[in-house]
């Protein structure tokens, strides 16, 4: 099974950049969540963010947390997550990254989760309330069953923060292109430049870049921008929940080829 950071060295050699979906888990329900991976997956996803539903979801925007409350109501719980993940991981292209907040982890005890985590296949891990002064035990135990741990730089990290979070983070860096919560803008603001750059300056790890992130001008933007890989989700969230289930999957189809598209013209 393909690891982040292998992906992210294939797209390099072809100078590609990585289209990073992100769907919560149980919206509408699992048997959707699956067809939606596969659909995902097999029309320009390169890797996968899988979020498991949580009640106090602080850093997301009201589309991820109306995605959660809709999860939350169909009992979606991570065992039931990771039972769906183990049936699906054999045959995605892409690795999945597990998405949670620290909550669920601690609740499970790290080991217990990472064992869980690790027999479903999946290879990557983003927890963004993981403080960083405590991500180091996470960081080693995960890696030492295959999985990268993925840090987040903020608009507002100091120079210092970047440079430590760059070199602890795994599979790639995340920025979060906005301070605040998810959810789509208007625009990317121009200061992620300046961070991209930053971060670049400190490390040849690969950068993505997430958060309000809405269509394929916006993506596109963030690759001109230097950006080795681009995070959407509220966009995909808010799409497979529109209509029945069925049309929601079609949405997603179709707006994961025209972001894949965008991104992949050779950058300017
Ligand atoms: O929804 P957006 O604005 O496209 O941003 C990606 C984001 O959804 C995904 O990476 C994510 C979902 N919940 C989060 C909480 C914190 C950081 C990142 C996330």
């Amino acid at each position: 099974m393909t690891s982040i950071s292998q992906r992210f060295e294939s797209l390099r050699k072809n100078n590609q950049c990585a289209l990073i979906p992100f769907l919560t888990a149980g919206d509408p329900n699992l048997e959707t969540t699956a067809q939606a991976l596969q659909i995902l997956d097999s029309n320009g996803a390169d890797i996968i963010e899988l979020g498991v539903p949580y009640s106090d979801p602080l850093a997301d925007g009201p589309v991820i947390q109306a995605a959660a409350t809709r999860a939350l109501k169909q009992e979606t719980r991570l065992a039931q997550v990771l039972e769906m993940a183990q049936g699906l991981t054999p045959n995605l292209r892409s690795p999945l990254i597990l998405f949670t907040y620290y909550n669920p982890i601690l609740n499970l005890g790290i080991q217990p989760f990472l064992k869980q985590i690790s027999a479903a296949g999946i290879k990557g891990l983003v927890v963004p309330d993981l403080p960083l002064e405590e991500a180091s035990e996470l960081l080693n135990s995960a890696s030492e069953v295959g999985i990268e741990t993925t840090l987040l730089v903020t608009p507002t990290s100091s120079k210092e923060r970047i440079e430590a979070i760059s070199s602890q983070s795994q599979g790639f860096i995340y920025l979060v292109s906005v301070t605040g919560v998810t959810g789509v803008r208007s625009q990317l603001q121009g200061k992620v430049k300046d961070v991209l750059q930053e971060i670049r300056n400190v490390t040849n790890k690969p950068i993505g870049v997430g958060f309000g992130i809405s269509g394929t001008e916006q993506a596109r933007q963030a690759i001109d921008w230097g950006a080795d890989a681009v995070i959407v989700g509220s966009a995909f969230v808010q799409r497979l929940a529109e209509g029945t289930p069925q049309q929601g999957l079609e949405a997603i189809k179709n707006f994961c080829q025209e972001l894949k598209a965008s991104i992949s013209v050779v950058r300017a």
